[in-house]
Formats: C-alpha cells, sequence, structure tokens
C-alpha cells in the first residue's frame, strides 16, 4: 500500500515538476468539468462570484470597482440569513480557478431580494454594460464570460427536441436533456470585424444605435457554413460596397454584448480604384474615411468632450476594452511606423 502511495506521490511531483503553473491550472479545470464529484468538492473550497439576474455584483473602494470573491462560508451565511439551504451552491458554474488551483465559481442569486444582499455586503448589483467599462481589463473579460454562461444557463432550461427539462453537469460546461440523450454546449455567435483602409485612410462607420459621435470598424455575424475570410468580405461587400483585396487576422476578443459574441478582428486593404463608398443605409447611418491625423485626434477625445457649442459631435472611438479600439490603434501604428533604413 505505502508503495502504491509513494509512486503515486512520485507521479504527482513529477506532474508539478515538468508543467508550468498555466498547463496545471487548466488540466485542472479541464478534470472539474469532466468529473461531478470532484467539482462539488471543490464548490467547498472554492470562490464565488455573485451576480443578480446577470448583473456582477461591485464594490467601490475608493475610486476603484471591485469584483469581490465569496468564500464557500461566507456564501453559506449569506443563504442562512435568506433561510436558503446551501443547495444553492449548485446552480453555480465553473469560471476559472488562480495559479494556487483555488477555483472561481459564479453565481445568480436572481430569486433572492437583491437590496438585502447590497446591504449585507456593501455593494451593488451593476448593470454589465457599466461594470464592463469600470473595472481592471482582466476582471472585465472574466466578468462577460461568467455572464456568458450563466445567460446561456437560464436560457437552455429546456431540450429543443423533447421540450423536456436539462440538466446541468456541475461545472456547468454543459446541459443534457435525459429523455434525449442530447448534449447542449454552451454558444458564442461568431463576429467578424474588419478595419478596411486603402493605405493611407482607414473606414469606420456609426449605426443609428450608437452614441453620438461614436465611429467604429465594420462588423458582422458570420453566416452558418462561412470561413471567417468570406464573412469578412461579405460584410464590407455588404455594408459599404468595396471589395477587399487583402485581410490579414488580428486578434480575438469575447464581447458579451448583446450577448456572447467570439469577435474575431481583421484588417483589409481595398482595391484603389474603387474607393467610392456605397452604403447600405438598412443598417448603417454613415460611413466615411479617416485620415491619420483625425484619428489621433479621435483616439484622445473622451466621449464627454465630443459635443461641440453648435450641439454637433466630434469623432471618438470605442474605448480600450472594445476589439476595435485595438484595430484603430494598430493602423496607427502601421501608418506611422518608419521603414527600416538601408545601409
Ligand atoms: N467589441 C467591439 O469592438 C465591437 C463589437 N461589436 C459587436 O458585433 C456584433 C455584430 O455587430 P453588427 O455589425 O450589428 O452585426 P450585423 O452587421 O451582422 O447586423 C446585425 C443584425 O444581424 C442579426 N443578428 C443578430 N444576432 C445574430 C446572430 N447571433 N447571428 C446572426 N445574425 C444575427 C440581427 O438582424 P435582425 O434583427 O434583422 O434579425 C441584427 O440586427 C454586435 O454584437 C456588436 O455589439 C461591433 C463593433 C465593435
Ligand atoms: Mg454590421
Amino acid at each position: 500500500m505505502a508503495a502504491i502511495y509513494q509512486a503515486a506521490y512520485r507521479r504527482a511531483a513529477l506532474f508539478c515538476r515538468s508543467h508550468s503553473t498555466y498547463v496545471r491550472k487548466m488540466r485542472y479545470l479541464s478534470k472539474l468539468k469532466e468529473d461531478d464529484s470532484l467539482c462539488r468538492q471543490a464548490q467547498t473550497s472554492g470562490t464565488f462570484y455573485l451576480f443578480h439576474n446577470l448583473s456582477p455584483f461591485l464594490q467601490k473602494v475608493g475610486k476603484k470597482y471591485l469584483i469581490p470573491q465569496l468564500s464557500a462560508a461566507e456564501m453559506k451565511r449569506i443563504l442562512e440569513k435568506f433561510k436558503e439551504t446551501e443547495q444553492w451552491i449548485e446552480k453555480s458554474v465553473l469560471i476559472g480557478c488562480s495559479d494556487e488551483r483555488v477555483p472561481h465559481f459564479a453565481l445568480d442569486l436572481g430569486a433572492l431580494e437583491r437590496s438585502v444582499i447590497e446591504a449585507e455586503l456593501k455593494g451593488s448589483f451593476t448593470d454589465l454594460r457599466k461594470a464592463f467599462f469600470v473595472v481592471d481589463e482582466k476582471d472585465s473579460s472574466l466578468l462577460a464570460s461568467a455572464q456568458a454562461l450563466l445567460r446561456w444557463h437560464d436560457s437552455h432550461q429546456y431540450c429543443s427536441k423533447t421540450g423536456q427539462p436539462t440538466q446541468k453537469n456541475v461545472a456547468g460546461s454543459k446541459r443534457v436533456c435525459h429523455a434525449s440523450g442530447i448534449t447542449y454546449y454552451p454558444q458564442m455567435s461568431p463576429v467578424v470585424i474588419i478595419l478596411v483602409s486603402d493605405g493611407s485612410r482607414c473606414l469606420l462607420a456609426r449605426q443609428p444605435s450608437f452614441p453620438q459621435g461614436m465611429y467604429t470598424a465594420l462588423s458582422g455575424f458570420c453566416d452558418v457554413g462561412e470561413a471567417v475570410e468570406e464573412a469578412a468580405r461579405r460584410e464590407v461587400a455588404e455594408e459599404v460596397g468595396l471589395e477587399v483585396e487583402s485581410l490579414w487576422y488580428s486578434a480575438s476578443q469575447h464581447w458579451p454584448f448583446p450577448s456572447s459574441c467570439l469577435m474575431i478582428a481583421c484588417h483589409a486593404l481595398v482595391r484603389a480604384q474603387q474607393l467610392k463608398i456605397s452604403m447600405n443605409s438598412l443598417e448603417l447611418e454613415e460611413a466615411r474615411w479617416f485620415g491619420l491625423e483625425e484619428i489621433m485626434e479621435g483616439l484622445k477625445r473622451e466621449p464627454k468632450s465630443a459635443k461641440q457649442n453648435n450641439g454637433s459631435f466630434l469623432p471618438w472611438f470605442p474605448p480600450k476594452q472594445a476589439i476595435a479600439h485595438q484595430l484603430i490603434s494598430e493602423w496607427v501604428k502601421q501608418q506611422t511606423s518608419q521603414p527600416a533604413q538601408v545601409q
């Protein structure tokens, strides 16, 4: 028996030495998703991020907004206050873990009285459209993915084939209909976002629903069966009537508004012979070319300072949390980087 124990210990020690913190974390999370009893046990030592009808719980400390993590013991205390049992914890979903492999869960307490929880925990449940932009950047993506997962569970309570209730696994990485045997996995909608350039200018557009003065890169949902390249070319053709000549990938981002999109960001160059925009006015209110100087000024402008005395608005661009901001900043870098000097 001791020999078996020692062998297991040696294997575990070897695993720890031979894998990076990142690999160990990812392997641990993957195990929690697969093993219900391990995950149930992890809930007793994990930390919890709270939501109320999909609004995350924030605390304001000085000028900063923080997202507190509650221990399992604190969760128990809150639930006892409402005369609720710890079974509530089963509703939580796994959203990650620390470097030390303390698992993190998200839990929506929407059925409990909001003001009582807020008073008890000294903070407030804040709409994600505000919370996303006021917390630290690493926290905003955590909030976005936690909310996306909670939202998905909330709207996939029943099997679309049998109409029977579906059941989540403990981690919340899937739901199963036991009547049909169908397993449902959380979904994201792929969206292409394209910064079109003609080499010296870039093209930005506005939808009527945008805040006044805000312009961003063209975007659109991928159709079923489409490759990213095809979706990007189609969206540019549909929205501004231009043909993409070359396209290159920049980065991607999970975007929670209005619900779980995978934003796939690309730069595109259009044919120099056809630079005349033919805007699709069903989707866009305005689309136009911007020169480098106007872009650099717009990047510095705060939405608050965009309004002019005559009531019109100077252009401003999405904040740094949005991948559109990254595309625009990259374009500025491409334009301003000096070609290497030939000796
Ligand atoms: N992070 C960032 O930097 C940015 C993010 N975005 C995001 O990109 C997304 C797409 O932008 P947008 O340009 O409006 O998209 P589209 O140009 O594809 O047009 C939007 C229309 O597509 C339809 N639609 C809605 N949801 C879906 C879906 N899941 N699959 C297929 N079609 C759908 C709706 O039409 P109908 O109502 O007729 O059914 C909607 O009005 C938005 O969620 C937006 O928030 C956009 C720009 C910047
Ligand atoms: Mg669009």
